[in-house]
């Protein structure tokens, strides 16, 4: 039964989840980087939310570990490339805070249009302040939102309902989406130099770092207010504090920082800052949503091999997975066949789908197919990382789904262009999961992929089963099946023959010497 850690506080409907979908599940929240790493070898899953920083030392003490589930949106708390270079799945849930997170926006908006928590400190101190909080209406001022994704989309439906004028900046917000969304689609400089508030939805990435800046700070209207339920570190906070300080900037409300648990920062106690720790996913709603939407696609990865909501691997539904994984299958041991025999200088993969795999989703496929490819050459290949190693390596990859009559039900090639050549290898399911070659070189023989299989190309003359027989007694080989294709009478054959145990290395040499003989290479398959 696969095991997974839940190490942050995630709501107990989460237990309930794995527990009913056949996941053996601990809770530990609060552990310390190396309380984590004593322990974290021991489990498939790792349930977190934004506490749990996900390391490559906690993923180097992890050899178990199959999948990442983040309860919440940003992932920024986990190394994805080194969770991807050690096959390990890292999931969020991109919609379950979605709406509180837009609303804690919304409430920061308002709480410093009126200044109520310094109001409600002041008042509840017995003190009658009505002129020193004197606040700004919202109705027609311009709301500019950085980052109109789904947080900030619903920002600004919301924002439109309180008759804010809505413009935004987002370089991969389309003119039909800003229409759509009655956002007035502007530049980073105009949106700060109109807007009378400013709110910030981005991821925190190279690009968006610092994105209010001192510089940025310079170029917003006099009076402007900031709030940022985004990440920490989009915005400078010396550079804001310094321009809260001058009145330049009338008020910052922040529900995140650059370094959290945030219990000391430079804008604490300044008069127009309104702040909260990191609540704006922090509803009941939002949190049961995010718990339940992470269980359930982290016990449907692991108990059926699905793939939903993954950062970096291609989705794969619970309904697709047992119908996917035989191809997977055949893909991977396909691809090892052409890995093992040709491993240098490979140029290019072609992944053609016939039959009933011509409409499936490929990308399960090639990944798997790239996995069994790259494997034997390169290590630390997976099917998560798998494309990104055939790119970084400049294999290209192209896939054909072809919509013909096909001689098998269903058929998968796989083709390989490299420094001298090119091979093609095809196959195909027997009883709809058993994976089988039916061609090499389009020479058609059949086998399955047993663990130990000697792929022999000769010229079709006689003796050469027979030579073949005399030395595997020799050298005390058994047999235990064997499969003969020509290309025609008397010109080019394939032998596939599969052996118990592993081939003796100077059998191999007699081998080739044998006068028929054109190659002879010694297979091993993962069973
Ligand atoms: N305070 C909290 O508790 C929470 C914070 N968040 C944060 O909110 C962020 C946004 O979440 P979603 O809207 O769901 O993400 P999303 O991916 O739907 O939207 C992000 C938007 O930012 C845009 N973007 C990327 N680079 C940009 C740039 N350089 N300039 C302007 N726009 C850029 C993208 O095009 C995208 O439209 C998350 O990444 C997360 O860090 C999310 C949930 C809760
Ligand atoms: O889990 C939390 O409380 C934080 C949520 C968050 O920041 C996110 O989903 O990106």
């Amino acid at each position: 039964m696969p095991k997974v850690l839940i190490s942050d506080k995630l709501s107990p409907r989460a237990v309930d989840i794995f527990t009913e979908r056949g996941v053996d599940v601990d809770v530990k929240p609060g552990l310390s980087p190396d309380e984590l790493a004593a322990i974290i070898g021991e489990y498939d899953g790792l349930a977190i939310r934004s506490a749990t920083k996900v390391t490559r030392d906690i993923l180097d003490a992890a050899p178990n570990l199959k999948v990442v589930g983040r309860a919440g949106i940003g992932v920024d708390n986990v190394d994805i490339p080194e969770a991807t270079k050690r096959g390990v799945v890292v999931m969020n849930t991109p919609f379950g805070n979605a709406v509180t997170t837009a609303e804690h926006a919304i409430t920061m908006i308002l709480s410093l249009a009126r200044q109520i928590p310094a109001a409600n400190e002041s008042t509840q101190a017995g003190k009658w302040e009505k002129s020193r909080f004197m606040g700004t209406e919202i109705t027609g001022k311009r709301l500019g939102i950085i980052g109109c994704g789904n947080i900030g989309a619903i920002v600004a439906d919301r924002a439109q309902g309180l008759k804010m004028r809505v413009m935004g900046y987002d370089p991969y917000l389309t003119p039909e989406n800003a229409t759509r969304l009655g956002i007035e689609k502007v530049e980073l400089d105009e949106l700060l130099a109109q807007a009378d508030f400013i709110t910030l939805h981005t991821p925190l990435t190279d690009g968006t770092r610092n994105i209010i800046s001192a510089d940025a700070l310079n170029k917003t209207k006099k009076g402007v207010r900031i709030v940022n339920c985004a990440r920490g570190g989009l915005v400078d906070e010396m550079a804001l504090a310094a321009a809260l300080g001058t009145g330049h900037v009338a008020g910052a409300a922040l529900d995140v920082f650059e370094n959290e648990p945030a219990t000391d920062n430079i804008l604490f106690g300044m008069d127009n800052v309104v702040a909260t720790p990191h609540l704006g996913a922090s509803t009941t709603e939002a949190q049961e949503k995010v718990a339940l939407q992470v269980a359930e696609q982290m016990a449907d990865f692991l108990v059926k091999g699905a793939v939903t909501n993954a950062l970096n691997m291609a989705s794969v539904s619970a309904e697709e997975a047992p119908i996917l994984k035989p191809y997977m299958v055949l893909g991977r041991q396909l691809g090892s066949f052409l890995g093992q025999v040709e491993s240098e200088g490979l140029q290019s993969v072609s992944i053609e789908l016939d039959g009933k795999a011509a409409v499936l989703n490929p990308e399960p496929i090639v990944a798997s197919t790239l996995a069994g490819l790259l494997g034997p050459v390169m290590e630390s290949v997976n099917m998560v990382n798998a494309a990104a190693v055939a790119s970084a390596n400049g294999i290209a990859v192209s896939t054909v789904r072809h919509d013909r009559q096909c001689d098998y039900e269903t058929l998968l090639r796989v083709t390989i262009k490299h420094a001298s050549g090119s091979r093609t290898i095809a196959g195909t399911l027997v009883g709809g999961d058993k994976a089988r070659i039916v061609e090499v070189q389009h020479i058609a023989v059949e086998s399955d992929f047993p663990a130990h299989l000697l792929y022999l190309r000769n010229y079709d003359k006689p003796g050469f089963i027979g030579d073949l027989g005399t030395l595997c007694g020799k050298y005390g080989v058994n047999i235990a099946t064997f499969h003969l294709g020509r290309r025609d009478v008397g010109g080019e054959a394939v032998a596939l023959v599969e052996i118990d145990g592993e081939l003796p290395d100077s059998m191999l040499g007699d081998l080739r010497a044998l006068k028929q003989v054109v190659r002879v290479d010694a297979l091993q398959f993962q069973q």
